[in-house]
């Protein structure tokens, strides 16, 4: 089964403010509340997809409830552990560019982690384990790593979709898949990345680090993919572009979903990147319908990574 963790979940707080003016008094248009935070998005494109899963984290406050309830009515599986401080709200601002404003974070006890670790004790190798987002300001930055090192003798599959420290931390442990964006890339390796050649060269290193699927989105310049020998880059189909809230989430789920269904890795990447197009082209996620249209419409070039030009 697939679990996926969202320790930093959120309220996404969608306001359309046009034009936007930097200490002035804007008056926003078109509100939209969606639970967000990047394990919550996962899980809830993979139950569009109609694949079962269990969203963990952790909620507190008004703001989880409202979180608890919207997963629920979608039918999205899911047990946070209740913490005392409120969930945050992400606001997220659409003009004639995109703003957002994540929040910190909710508090966290010692006691609400121990509670929330115990649940992972139960995952074994036939599990994924998808770690995403950013981590409340209680915890370390290696609190990641210090999940993989209590999971690793039971080999339970890693997915990582994190940025920052928090990222920094986990290279060369033996993930399942990796999914930064180009900007994280660079930031990892302290360089600026803008051409997928440059995008390619350090996912490599990723690769040969020990991470067996490893997939660097590009936003509207589509996405590569890392796998054994093969490099596979995807071009994202044409469409006009709404909310890119969540399309990374989309992708490792759309790419989860593949890999569920026992697709190729070629048609598990070809459905990351239609599921992450179907939401940029949406107002929310992508629905089940979009992403399998989108599906057919990804134009993808493979090559033997050695003769990659
Ligand atoms: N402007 C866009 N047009 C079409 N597809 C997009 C656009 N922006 C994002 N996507 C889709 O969503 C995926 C993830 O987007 P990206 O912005 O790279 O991730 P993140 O949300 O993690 O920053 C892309 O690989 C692409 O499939
Ligand atoms: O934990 P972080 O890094 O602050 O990110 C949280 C935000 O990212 C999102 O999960 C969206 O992520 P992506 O656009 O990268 O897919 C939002 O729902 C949420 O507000």
């Amino acid at each position: 089964m697939i679990y996926t963790c969202t320790l930093n979940p959120s309220i996404d707080y969608i306001l359309t403010v046009d034009p936007f003016t930097y200490g002035g008094l804007n008056r926003g248009t078109q509100p939209n509340y969606f639970p967000g935070g990047k394990g919550i998005n996962v899980s809830r494109i993979l139950t569009r997809l109609d694949v079962t899963q269990k969203a963990l984290g952790f909620l507190g406050g008004f703001t989880g409830d409202f979180i608890r309830n919207a997963l629920t009515s979608e039918g999205v599986d899911h047990l946070f552990t209740e913490v005392t401080d409120a969930t945050r709200i992400n606001l997220k601002l659409k003009g004639q560019q995109e703003t957002e404003i994540n929040g910190p974070g909710a508090r966290i006890k010692d006691t609400e982690t121990e509670a929330f670790i115990k649940q992972l004790d139960q995952l074994t190798e036939d599990d994924y384990l998808v770690l995403a987002g950013s981590l409340p300001n209680d915890l370390p930055d290696d609190f990641y790593l210090q999940i993989v090192k209590r999971l690793r003798e039971r080999k339970v599959n890693l997915v990582l979709d994190t940025s920052s420290e928090a990222l920094k931390k986990m290279v060369g442990e033996p993930l399942f898949l990796a999914k930064p964006n180009h900007h994280e890339l660079g930031e990892l390796f302290d360089v600026e990345i803008t051409t997928k050649k440059e995008a390619i060269h350090y996912a490599k290193q990723l690769l040969d680090s020990g991470i067996k699927h490893v997939i660097i989105s590009m936003g509207g310049d589509g996405a590569i993919y890392l796998h054994e020998d093969k490099l596979y880059q995807a071009d994202v189909p044409e469409g006009t572009v709404i909310n890119t809230v969540g399309a990374g989430d989309s992708t490792v789920a759309g790419f989860l979903a593949g890999i569920d269904r026992g697709y190729t890795p070629e048609d598990a990447f070809r459905l990351a990147v239609a599921s992450g197009s179907a939401t940029a082209f949406t107002k929310d996620l992508a629905t089940k319908k979009d992403m399998e249209t989108l599906f057919n419409l990804v134009e993808m070039k493979v090559n033997d990574y050695q003769n990659n030009d």
